[in-house]
């Protein structure tokens, strides 16, 4: 790492900022139905959406330096160190044509977020909050079947701690500054889209 990577950096931002990208950070526990829902904006809003964990998976299955220890932390449910992650939400949002992004699942920690204000420079429009109860989100995870390392009962035990612990305080922090919009995430799919629809809506209408 050093100077070089930090030189790319700071070019990296100069081009986001002046894209003027928008951001919207979609938090909630693990299978609060983050992924789901974001797919449904993607076509209704023409967002770009960036999972944070889907990054991380990628970045093993590249054969990346990284690999070994992403693949770790992440069957452990442990939060990947901000600068990894960081960069690959940076790439993606570069490599895009769009400048409207949803961020899935980032930040998860206070490092993440204020490494990601500090770097990036990029305040969040607002923030979207899933709120569900575990043991509906411990039935939803048990039944993914996406073959995931990390959804055993035992590793979901270790990411809902993880969870407590480190990502609700972030999700506090934006709530003082009052831009969390909070979900019943625990109701049915269609239902919970209805919600995130109006949230979207206007802040459609804002932008006009
Ligand atoms: N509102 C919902 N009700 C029931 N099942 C859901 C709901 N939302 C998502 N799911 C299912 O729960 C699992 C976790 O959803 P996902 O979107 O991957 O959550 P996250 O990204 O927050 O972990 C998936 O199998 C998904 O199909
Ligand atoms: N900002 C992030 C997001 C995910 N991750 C890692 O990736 C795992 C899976 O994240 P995910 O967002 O795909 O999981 P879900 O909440 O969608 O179930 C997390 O448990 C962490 O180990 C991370 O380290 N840092
Ligand atoms: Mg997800």
């Amino acid at each position: 790492m050093g100077a070089i990577v930090d030189g790319a950096v700071s070019e990296m931002n100069q081009t986001l900022l002046e894209k003027n990208v928008k951001v919207v950070f979609v938090l909630g526990g693990p299978g609060s139905g983050k992924g789901t829902q974001c797919a449904n904006i993607v076509e209704r809003f023409g967002f770009t959406h960036l999972s944070a964990g889907d990054l991380l998976r990628a970045e093993i299955k590249s054969g990346s330096e990284n690999g070994t220890m992403i693949q770790n932390m992440i069957k452990e449910g442990k939060i990947v160190p901000s600068e990894v992650t960081i960069k690959l939400l940076e790439r993606a949002m570069l490599e895009s044509e769009n400048d409207k992004f949803l961020i899935d699942g980032f930040p998860r920690n206070e490092e993440n977020r204020a490494a990601f204000e500090n770097v990036t420079g990029i305040a969040p429009e607002f923030v979207l909050f899933f709120d569900c109860a575990e043991e509906e989100m411990e039935r939803r995870l048990l039944n993914r079947n996406e073959g995931r390392v990390d959804d055993n009962i035992e590793t979901i035990r270790k990411r809902f701690k993880v969870f407590v612990e480190s990502s609700l305080p972030v999700i506090e922090h934006y709530s003082s500054k009052g831009k969390v919009h909070k979900i019943d995430a625990g109701k049915p799919v269609s239902e919970v889209f209805e919600n995130v629809k109006s949230i979207f809506s206007s802040f459609d209408k804002k932008e006009e």
